[in-house]
């Protein structure tokens, strides 16, 4: 894509702006409201933003030509995913240049609670010299709960098990073999509110994190507790907060991250036993240069045709399935491209067997079916349909899905089988790879096939007596059509024969027309299989 623009609407690296320069066009204009963001955001391919760009869903409606938007960062709750999806945006993060920057932050604000040292500094730079009333406690044997146990609530686990401390953490998601691996014990979230001396949060802001720190957790803890929180605003209820640290019941807390950004207003920001830096988790040298770089790459990527790593909106496949199955995925596209065009009716519901060798990736065909989707669906919608939002584009429609894998191959090493039913009809194709760069569709209902599924063809249900394939060549020889291959299938001599013809152009509907008129067909379609939208 030559002419693609970008927009960067938070401060980004130079390191990954120069790598965007190279590719394409790059426009930076940071603290856009959202009204003057939607007033240029018209004009751009893809959007790159940190958390200071609120991308709404009016935001990306008004990016009628927006194809991704990178993040650079881990947090994506500053963009509306869902309205991304449905428009077939491309949503990416960099979740782990960061990662570092956030854990070093959040010890040195554990270390700082711990101590006072915000306050002592503040004090002696007003000339004051108070040593008393800056007494600390030690961290050494205390028990550190970690609520949310990814990237970075690891990495936290490993610095502050070097300190001696107990490190116990909550996390649904993961297993206890997995923490005890880190000499971390996991435990409920109730029993870890009720053990720990140091509580921090490290989960996204979502519908089940949100407010997980309340007055109601909070009367469960221990007296004296001491709260972090460098993950999201919102994690913690500020208003409880606040009412516990007057109280005595909280020690003290130390916070990166509010509620609302920045949080002038805050009460937080009168009590002295709150410690509170302006989101800074990520800001290191380092981290930025890391994210500026990962949100960058994947950008030109995408817009040169190519798939981001971190795509939050689009299934999620490990790098080494992902490499097996890309012949495979290109394989189901150019299936359903061919059944779409090939079956009459309006679809209904569609039917994605993954047999053989593909039932060791059972996990990643997710990715397959949205392809499938997107070949069946591309070519009939004006809207376009991507990886983003085939799946929600066929919910939308009404279109049932089914995905199934299973070890059975029909006598093939790998098999798919994409069943697509109409308001009409019902058709079944079956594709295989040999090798890599050669996929052949091998079945088209019950009729055996070897048909390259590459450029145009002409498929046709045809009475199996002499004559019929001659006359349907003569006619195409007629109209300068070259016949580039052909296969025909039959179950019984005499009965319905299907026939697929590769040929080297399109074929105009008065030709086809005329294919369809001759006596012994019952039916013919032309279909493209290319990848282009048709
Ligand atoms: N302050 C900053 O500048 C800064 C910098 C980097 C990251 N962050 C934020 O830190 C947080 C963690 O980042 P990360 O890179 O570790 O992400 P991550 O995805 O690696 O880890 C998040 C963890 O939270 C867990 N989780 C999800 N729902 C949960 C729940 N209901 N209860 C408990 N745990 C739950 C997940 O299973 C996962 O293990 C994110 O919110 C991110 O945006 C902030
Ligand atoms: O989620 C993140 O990556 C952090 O909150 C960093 O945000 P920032 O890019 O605005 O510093």
């Amino acid at each position: 894509m030559a002419n693609a623009r970008i927009l960067v609407s938070d401060p980004l690296a130079e390191e990954g702006l120069v790598i965007l320069k190279e590719a394409f066009t790059v426009d930076v204009k940071t603290d856009l409201k959202e009204d003057e963001l939607c007033g240029v955001i018209g004009e751009y391919d893809a959007l790159i933003v940190r958390s200071g760009t609120e991308v709404t869903a009016k935001v990306i409606t008004a990016g009628k030509k927006l194809r991704f938007i990178g993040r650079a960062g881990v947090g994506v709750d500053n963009v509306d995913v869902d309205a991304a999806t449905r428009q077939g945006v491309i949503v990416a993060n960099a979740p782990e240049g960061n990662t570092l920057a956030a854990t070093e932050h959040t010890m040195a604000m554990m270390l700082s609670l711990a101590r006072n040292i915000p306050q002592a500094n503040a004090s002696l730079k007003k000339k004051e010299w108070k040593r008393s009333k800056f007494m600390g406690v030690e961290l050494n044997e205390k028990t550190l709960g970690i609520v949310g146990f990814g990237r970075i609530g690891r990495e936290v686990a490993k610095r502050a098990n070097a300190m001696d401390m107990k490190c116990v953490a909550y996390d649904p998601f993961i297993s206890k073999e997995r923490a005890a691996q880190l000499g971390v014990r996991v435990m409920s979230l109730a029993e870890l509110f009720t053990v720990a001396d140091v509580i921090t949060v490290h989960t996204p802001l979502i519908k089940e994190t949100k407010h997980v720190i309340n007055a109601k957790s909070i009367a469960t803890m221990k007296d004296g507790v001491r709260i972090i929180n460098c993950a999201r605003g919102g994690i913690i209820d500020e208003a409880a907060l606040v009412d516990a640290i007057k109280s005595g019941k909280v020690a003290g807390a130390a916070l990166d991250v509010f509620e609302t950004e920045p949080p002038l207003e805050s009460p937080l920001l009168s009590l002295d036993n709150v410690i509170v830096t302006p989101h800074l988790g990520a800001s290191t040298v380092e981290a930025q240069k890391n994210v500026a770089i990962q949100v960058a790459k994947q950008c030109v990527e995408v817009l040169n045709g190519g798939s981001a790593k971190y795509v939050v909106n689009a299934p999620i496949v490990p790098t080494e399935h992902a490499e097996v199955l890309e012949p495979f995925a290109e394989l189901a596209e150019k299936m359903g491209r061919f059944a779409i065009q090939t079956v009459e009716g309006r679809l209904a519901s569609v039917e994605c067997i993954y047999g053989g060798e593909l039932a060791a990736y059972a996990g990643s065909m997710k990715f397959v079916t949205r392809l499938v989707l997107k070949g069946l669906l591309d070519p009939i919608l004006q809207t376009p349909v991507n990886i983003v939002n085939a799946e929600f584009v066929a919910k939308e429609r009404g279109i049932a899905m089914s995905e199934t894998v299973t070890e059975e191959a029909h006598g093939f090493k790998n098999l798919i089988t994409i069943r697509v039913k109409t308001d009409k009809t019902e058709e079944t194709v079956c594709g295989t790879v040999f090798v890599k760069g050669r996929s052949r569709i091998v079945s088209v209902d019950k009729y055996t096939m070897d048909l390259i599924p590459e450029g145009y063809v002409i498929v046709s249900r045809h009475l199996d007596k002499p004559g019929v394939i001659g006359r349907a060549s003569t006619i195409l020889g007629k109209c300068n059509i070259n016949i580039a291959g052909m296969q025909v299938g039959r179950i019984n001599a005499g009965e319905e024969a299907l026939m697929v013809l590769n040929v080297d152009s399109e074929v105009p509907e008065d030709v086809m027309k005329e294919i369809r008129s001759m006596p012994g067909i019952f039916s013919a379609t032309f279909a493209k299989i290319s990848s282009k939208k048709i």
